[in-house]
């Protein structure tokens, strides 16, 4: 496993207020890693400053096998470096299928005049049948993405994401208002995609973090306070103290 993204010494104040303070962090390639940590530790901060919404004070972050900044990118440049990211409300185009939904979302493998094409061609056709097979929408590629369940929106979104190929995906809460099935498909997707790309999830419920079976990163106060296994993590006093409570 070799480094995708590396961050270290960043820093980021709003109004003086440090919420990233000196963070250093660092994923593989392929790696799945969940983020946890109290509510104003910093982790929307720490992914917004990966996809180049926020732009550190201090600090550098180091990208790909060449070790390119992502400092100087602007947000679509950095998603063309092949990082993307999650929201926790999905945004499918509701009245698409979710055939289409896949279809607008294909990686464009040449330039903007043959996307049309390509989604027309068999390799098109298949790697949307493959997405859908991945996030368990293989049965309702025909449906209207508005009228499928909460758990199948986040799945196309995630299928939408995959389809453009990313390096490093960013989830933001994925299980939040699933049931305990959908939760567990949930899963699955996770650590099949984290086994070709690099997959970071953020998430409060713990249950489920454990099924992911991954190293877990705890920040508090915009740093790390403790990293390693889960068992590793939970059984730290400062992260019972800060967040998982006595
Ligand atoms: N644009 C901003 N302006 C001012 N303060 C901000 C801004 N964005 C974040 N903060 C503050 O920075 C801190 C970290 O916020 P952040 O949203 O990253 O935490 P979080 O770990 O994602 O929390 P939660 O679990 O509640 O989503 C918080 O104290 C927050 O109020």
């Amino acid at each position: 496993m070799s480094t995708l993204l590396e961050m270290s010494g960043v820093s980021v104040s709003f109004d003086g207020f440090k919420a990233i303070n000196n963070l250093s962090f660092q994923i593989g390639e392929p790696e799945l890693r969940a983020i946890i940590g109290p509510n104003g530790a910093g982790k929307t901060t720490f992914m917004d400053i990966i996809t180049g919404k926020t732009k550190p004070d201090e600090g550098r972050i180091s990208w790909g096998d060449k070790n390119i900044s992502l400092l100087g990118m602007s947000e679509s440049q950095i998603a063309r470096e092949g990082i993307g990211r999650k929201f926790q409300k999905p945004t499918v185009f509701e009245a698409q299928t979710v055939r289409e939904n896949l279809a607008m979302a294909l990686k464009n493998p040449r330039g903007p005049f043959d996307v049309l094409l390509y989604k027309k061609t068999r390799q098109g056709a298949e790697r949307i049948e493959a997405i859908a097979e991945q996030t368990g929408l293989a049965d309702v590629l025909t449906r209207v993405a508005g009228e499928l369940s909460h758990g199948q929106k986040q799945w196309l979104e995630i299928g939408m994401l995959l389809a453009q190929e990313p390096r490093l995906l960013l989830v933001d809460e994925p299980a939040a208002g699933m049931t305990p099935a959908e939760r567990e498909k949930t899963t699955e997707m996770l650590v099949n995609a984290a086994k070709t790309r690099a997959v970071v999830v953020v998430e409060h419920d713990m249950e489920f973090i454990r099924r992911l079976k991954c190293r877990v990163t705890c920040l508090c106060e915009g740093s790390v306070l403790a990293e390693g296994s889960i068992d590793h993590v939970t059984s730290n006093p400062n992260v019972i103290d800060v967040y998982l409570g006595r």
